[in-house]
Parts: structure tokens; sequence; C-alpha cells
């Protein structure tokens, strides 16, 4: 089966520090892949240098067997690579409804023709409601982005990844922030992705419940090296991930 993406010897410096190391790894549609691994493991990094955040030192990435090493994260959101946006990337003083339909507006890209520009822009409202009430933030439709406490920033994140379907969601740590209300409506709306089996989710997250019940597969970074991959049962077991999560004592060897 071919991997939706791929990296390869993936890696990144940061002078003498190699936050990234050689990662190589390949996630599968329909699988749902924690990364995890001790604070300053090189987890976000990795999504960075995958989304194209920030350029790799040396090796690729592929999405769908095309290298796109190369191309800049906007190119790279248009291939199907789907990162929460940070909230600089919004339009802050645009509602959260206007934010959510310019994402829509943008999935479905020149495939709008302008046969009924009205029934277009209902067309694309009643999407973007649609997302918004998913995620619970109906109620602040009318609210400017920058105006939402951050709990509804992040679910408005979310959001703005879902209304642009991307093929490979990637969620970094969804639910910080967030208070034990909150959290719930985050998790469902990723169970209901992986339910649809033709996503490829990949989830950094601190939180070793949700993993556990989350996860098909884990993948363990240290130290900016990939240190383990596999099933959750076995991976929870080594010490090294006992240790970063359970709160045993570290340097008990892998
Ligand atoms: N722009 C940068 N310049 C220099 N060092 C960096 C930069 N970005 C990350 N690093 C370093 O790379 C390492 C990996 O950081 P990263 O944030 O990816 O870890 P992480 O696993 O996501 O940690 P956490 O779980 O705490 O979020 C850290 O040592 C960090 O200080």
């Amino acid at each position: 089966m071919t991997a939706v993406l791929e990296t390869q010897d993936l890696t990144i410096r940061f002078g003498g520090h190699v936050a990234v190391d050689r990662v190589s790894c390949a996630f599968h549609a329909g699988t749902l892949t924690a990364i995890v691994g001790p604070n300053g493991a090189g987890k976000t990094t990795y999504f960075n240098l995958i989304s194209g955040q920030i350029k790799a030192t040396s090796g690729s990435v592929r999405l769908e067997g095309e290298d796109i090493s190369g191309l800049p994260a906007p190119l790279r959101t248009r291939r199907g690579l789907g990162r929460a946006f940070q909230l600089t990337q919004l339009f802050p003083r645009l509602s959260v409804l206007e934010n959510v339909r310019l994402a829509v507006q943008a999935r479905h890209g020149g495939a709008l023709q302008l046969l009924s520009v009205w029934l277009e822009q209902r067309h694309l409202i009643d999407e973007a409601q649609a997302v918004l009430t998913a995620v619970r933030l109906q109620d602040k439709a009318d609210t400017p982005a920058a105006g939402l406490p951050h709990g509804d920033q992040r679910k408005l994140e979310v959001a703005l990844m879902m209304a642009l379907d991307p093929k490979v969601y990637m969620f970094d740590e969804p639910t910080a922030g967030m208070s034990v209300d909150e959290v719930p409506v985050i998790l469902d709306l990723i169970r209901q992705l992986k339910r649809r089996r033709d996503k490829t989710i990949l989830l950094v997250e601190h939180k070793m419940d949700v993993v556990r019940e989350l996860a098909d597969r884990i993948v363990v970074l240290h130290q900016g090296q990939l240190l383990a991959d596999g099933q959750p049962g076995e991976v929870m077991q080594l010490p090294m991930v006992q240790s970063a999560y359970m709160g045993t004592t570290v340097e008990e060897g892998v």
C-alpha cells in the first residue's frame, strides 16, 4: 500500500543541535498515528518540517508519492496537507463564520462557477455553518476571530482545517489549554474523522489516555530520533514511554 505521507531521513539542525534527526516514517490512510516523546523531543519541529513551516537541512517529505520537500507551506496545504492554523494566519478582524467560509471557498477553489453567485455564497455559508456547529462554535459565528477566548480559538483552528478537508490532518496538542468541557468536542471530531477511514491523521499529544484511546499506532521521538514505532499496546510498555508519560524514573533504558 502506497503511503499517503512519507518522510525519508528528515533532518533539521539548529546550529549544532539536531532537532529532528534522520526520521523516516510512512503514514497511511485510515490510520491515526500518535507522535509522542518527552518535551523537546522534536515532535512540533517534525510537524513543521512536514507542513513546510521550516525547511529541512536534509531528507525529504513525500505526499502521495510526490516529493514536496521544495514546496512552501501554502502549496503543501493546497496539495492536501492539513495543519491547524495559527491565529496569526487568520483574518483577526473578520468574524468566525467569515474565516471558515474563506477556508471552504479555498477548498472549492476554481471549481465554483459564476452561474449563481448568490446560490454559491449561500452554499459556502451553509457549509461553513455546518463546520461551526460540528465544533460547537455556532453561537460565536459573528464574533471577530481575535475576540475569541483561548479554547474557542483552538476550536476555530480545527474548524478551519475541517473546512479545507485535507487528506492529512495534523493535530498538535489539539486540546491544550481547553477547559474540561471543551475537550470532548475536539476528541469527538477526531473520532469522527477516524471513522471515515479515508483520512491520514497525525496527532502530537501528551495526554496518554487520549493516545491510548485514539491511536492505531504510536511513533516515539526522543532527542530528534525515531525511537520506537508500533502498536500502542507494545509501545506503551517501553520504559522510555513509561518514564516520559507515567512519571517513572527516566534513563531506565528503552
Ligand atoms: N527555531 C528553533 N531554533 C533553535 N532551536 C529550536 C527551534 N525550534 C525548536 N528548537 C529546538 O528543537 C528541539 C525540539 O523542539 P520541539 O518543540 O520540536 O519539541 P517537542 O517534542 O514538540 O516538545 P514539546 O513536547 O515540549 O512541545 C528543542 O530542543 C528546541 O529547543
